[in-house]
């Protein structure tokens, strides 16, 4: 009798109702496979992976969750990446919504379903691990030959269910082997690093959910409390619970006979159901409270150790803009674009010498911010000082950049007045839209640079001025030139140290700069906002003109309109809601990324596949119009 018959007949004895050495859960699902599913463990089936299409959107239900799990899945990936394990995120229904593994197996993985979009719901699949862990809410092991389905059972599986702050089953975490070791036992240390991850997942979710409310975070021993805790509670203002982490807390419970048999009933409860502990004594569990004294009590005797939350505390914040150090604002200014690091660094290290600075950028990139961030990071205790010199009117700008001297004419003050650039002296002076200055004016600008010198409007006697010069422009200076309306030498002269920003539809930091604009916008009003997936494309997929402002504005007005905190696609205005492009248009968004289909992928929010599929669907149609 061959493997795959010996294995057939076994699954068959225990249906009949044999005794079996396997372990209770593999039993259990083997009975559902056979009586509900009506599954035949002859008909070996391949892993079935589901269509981009259904992957995707299987991907925008869980994003939120894809998005919190990832730095824990990360930091598991690396511990296990060398054992050749493959990690998969399923979501609620069995779908891999995530995945991280080995690219030099990527066909074997593949084809063994350990890959993105593999479906394991236990109905479809046989016994697996996501799928008995589904069933069971419960870590499992699922080794080798404890699979249904003979064509699984080289495989070895390990999976933590991971709960949402109510404690439904939000997603399970597995970890995978193509190959292991005959024993078991050997898949001990891999159910333990799921569970404890899973764990982690768990409190980041709910810190992440409860901006507004406190944590109470659980631990056995006061050593890892505010560092890694065993569970976690959230509690509204007047001490009832609305969140917590399932599977941390039920642990907790099993060990120390607390919480009784199903934690989520505490949901809406009085914390004083749990713990001797009201509301008002929260503060007392927080930060800075010795860890070894923050000790709760149950019915008078010692439970756990505890570290709480308030709604405030800023380990829960993203540092908000004004409040980033000065030093580090220009480090602010961008959350990993390529383009905008090396730009930020070589601000850093012009803006330690007095170099003058020009700055190119469309409108709303962003000048006047990096001509701050470069004023503030090495700030020599002069101002900052902004003129526009697009808006002063023309026969001002020369007494209002250089000032004058008593008397100097009609209407002037009698005492004479300084000018801006005298006053941006230690300091820095920024000149918007340099392009709009006067020719005459720019002459002395020139005398500024090179003679660190003014003469005030009306005076003989030059002045010494040591500043740090930043312009900035969104036109061609080099065409003005050309046209005879800005001055060659003084071009040259700041053309030196140009730093270019890059607009927002090139940017890859998209996602992290959109965040951080909700963030400030919650921090601003006091509320909390995020933006569902399907705002979130539509704000990836527009063009942009008026980059950042433009972003800024909208998101501004669309947080207004949104009742619950939640932005979305009917908030945003008009000019962003328009259909989703066109196959034409996708062309005119690849030149707007230079070219680069991931960065246009990214902006799309699809993989780069789909992108090259549709680049090709338009150029056909383009050679057809
Ligand atoms: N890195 C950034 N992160 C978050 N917000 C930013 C960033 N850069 C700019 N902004 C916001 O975008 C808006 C436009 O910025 P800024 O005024 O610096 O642009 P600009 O290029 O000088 O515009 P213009 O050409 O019209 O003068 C501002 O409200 C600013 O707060």
């Amino acid at each position: 009798m061959n493997s795959i018959d010996s294995h057939v007949k076994e699954i068959e004895r225990v249906a009949a109702g044999e005794q079996s050495h396997r372990d209770p859960c593999v039993v259990q699902s083997w009975l559902r496979c056979m009586n509900e599913y009506k599954l035949d463990p002859a008909n070996a089936q391949d892993a079935y992976i589901v269509p981009d299409a259904t992957l995707r959107e299987h991907q925008e239900q869980a994003e939120s969750l894809i998005r919190i799990s990832r730095a824990g899945l990360a930091a598991l990936f690396d511990q296990i990446a060398a054992d050749d394990y493959v990690l998969l995120l399923s979501d609620a229904r069995g779908v891999a919504v995530d995945y991280l593994g080995n690219p030099r197996l990527d066909r074997e993985l593949r084809r063994a379903g350990l890959y993105l979009g593999a479906d394991w719901s236990e109905n479809r699949a046989g016994t697996c691990a996501v799928g008995a862990c589904m069933v069971s809410r419960e870590p499992v092991v699922i080794h080798q030959d404890d699979h249904f389905d003979p064509t699984h059972t080289p495989l070895t599986c390990t999976a933590a269910p991971i709960f949402d702050t109510r404690g439904e089953l939000a997603a399970v975490l597995d970890i995978s082997q193509l190959s292991s070791p005959i024993a078991k036992t050997s898949q001990r240390l891999a159910l333990h690093l799921a569970k404890a991850t899973a764990r982690r997942i768990e409190m980041a979710n709910l810190v992440a959910r409860t901006g507004d409310e406190w944590v109470l975070r659980l631990s056995r021993t006061p050593d890892f409390l505010d560092t890694a805790p065993d569970a976690a509670i959230s509690l509204d203002g007047a001490g009832r619970i609305t969140g917590l982490t399932l599977g941390g807390l039920e642990s907790l419970g099993r060990s120390l006979g607390f919480v009784g048999n199903n934690p989520q009933a505490l949901i809406g409860q009085p914390i004083s159901t749990l713990f001797d502990l009201d509301v008002d004594e929260l503060p007392y569990f927080m930060r800075g409270h010795p860890a070894g004294e923050r000790l709760l009590h149950a019915n008078g005797e010692p439970m756990l150790f505890a570290s709480a939350m308030s709604p405030a505390d800023p380990q829960r914040v993203v540092v908000p803009v004004a409040r980033v150090p000065k030093k580090e604002a220009l480090d602010a200014m961008s959350h990993g674009d390529t383009t905008m690091q090396s730009l930020q660094a070589k601000a850093a290290k012009l803006a330690a010498r007095h170099i003058p600075i020009l700055i190119q950028g469309e409108t709303g990139s962003g000048k006047e911010v990096l001509a701050r961030a470069i004023h503030d990071s090495c700030n020599d205790g002069g101002r900052f000082v902004a003129v526009n010199c697009a808006a002063i009117p023309e026969h001002l700008i020369e007494s209002e950049l250089f000032g004058y001297v008593p008397n100097a004419f009609t209407g002037a003050a009698r005492k004479g007045k300084t000018g801006l650039v005298e006053s941006a002296a230690g300091g820095t002076l920024f000149l918007d839209e340099i392009g709009d200055m006067p020719l005459a004016l720019q002459t002395r600008l020139l005398r500024v640079l090179s003679e660190n010198e003014i003469v005030p409007v009306g005076g003989v006697e030059p002045k010494q001025v040591e500043l740090r010069l930043v312009s900035a422009t969104h036109r061609e200076l080099k065409t003005l030139v050309a046209d005879g309306v800005f001055r060659e030498d003084l071009y040259y002269r700041l053309n030196a140290a140009t730093l270019s920003l890059p607009p927002l539809r090139a940017r890859e930091d998209f996602d992290g700069l959109l965040d951080r604009l909700v963030d400030d916008l919650g921090r601003r009003y006091g509320e909390s906002y995020r933006l569902d997936i399907r705002a979130r494309r539509l704000l990836r997929a527009y063009a942009w003109p008026g980059n950042l402002r433009e972003m800024q504005n909208a998101l501004e007005v669309a947080s207004a309109l949104s009742d619950d905190g939640v932005i979305r696609e009917r908030h945003l205005p008009d000019t962003i809601r328009q259909p989703a492009s066109t196959e034409p248009d996708l062309l005119r968004q690849l030149e707007q990324c230079d070219g680069n289909v991931s960065a246009l992928a990214r902006r799309l929010g699809v993989d780069r596949s789909t992108v090259h599929r549709r680049l090709k669907r338009s150029r056909q149609s383009a050679t057809q119009h």
